[in-house]
């Protein structure tokens, strides 16, 4: 499985500009003929939180038929990260896909909130968990500071998960953090993680890059600078089953013990 990750700057609060940015990188990502594009966190409005409410797509609609046309026009998978969905109890931070024939593959609203960057002021958390699947593989996918809590991703791996997307708008000051909590989420889980950041700034932060892809193993397959990229990476799955057959970590669980 090739996996391009779309590390885009965006402009704050400027749907129209990231919608014709996203479009050019897409169709850029696209001619490497990747299965599978990973677009950041919020690319459609940024942190531009005061104004979520108005720029917020009813229901996620515009972004998903702007993305869903793309895939189909490709036939590529696009997980394209998250946008404002305008909903009855409020604005969420969800994250869809369309897979190869444009049909929507994936449903997930950020299950933690960021109280540091005000989300709590501003958003709605989700509700449910981020499993999907991709050409047959099972995944799933989260969002940005949802990788600070192991056991949300867990509970996504014991329901079979095999790869982690995660989508983020991290920034720089926490660099480091950013790049240990995914190696450690992919060697405890013994999982692909394909993590998508956004790159430059915004009026409050200046944002990490280092988008990357990590094996089973932990090893780093491919991984960005700070600016604008589009890095590529192969993921094989056998080394999912080799890792978890050689230290059976989900066999070996005490679950029972852990309340
Ligand atoms: N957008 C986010 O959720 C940022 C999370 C973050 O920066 C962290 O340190 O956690």
């Amino acid at each position: 499985m090739k996996v391009s990750l779309l590390q885009l700057d965006i402009a704050f609060g400027n749907p129209k500009a990231n919608y014709a940015a996203a479009e050019r990188a897409i169709r850029l990502a696209a001619q490497g003929q990747p299965d599978c594009i990973l677009l950041p966190e919020l690319w459609t409005t940024g942190y531009d939180l005061t104004r979520l409410d108005e720029m917020a797509d009813a229901n996620g609609k515009a972004a998903a038929a702007f993305i869903g046309g793309l895939a189909k026009e490709y036939g590529i998978n696009i997980i394209a990260g998250s946008t404002a969905w305008q909903r009855a109890e409020g604005v969420t931070n969800t994250m869809f896909a369309a897979d190869r024939e444009g049909v929507p593959a994936l449903e997930y609203s950020k299950l933690h909130l960021f109280r540091l960057m005000d989300e709590h002021l501003y958003l709605q958390p989700g509700s449910s968990k981020g499993l999907f699947r991709l050409d047959g593989t099972p995944c799933a996918g989260v969002i940005c500071y949802d990788i600070r809590f192991p056991e949300w991703i867990r509970a996504h791996m014991v329901s079979g998960a095999e790869v982690l997307f995660v989508s983020a708008e991290w920034p720089l000051p926490r660099l480091a953090h950013w790049r240990a909590l995914l190696v450690s989420r992919a060697i405890e889980n013994q999982c692909y993680v394909a993590a998508c950041n956004r790159a430059g700034s915004d009026p409050a932060n200046v944002f990490a890059g280092h988008s990357m892809i990590i094996d089973p193993w932990g090893e780093i397959v491919c991984e960005a600078g700070e600016g604008e990229e589009i890095v590529s990476g192969e993921l094989d799955l056998v080394k999912v089953r080799e890792a978890r057959g050689q230290i059976p970590v989900f066999t070996d669980r005490r679950p029972e013990m852990y309340k």
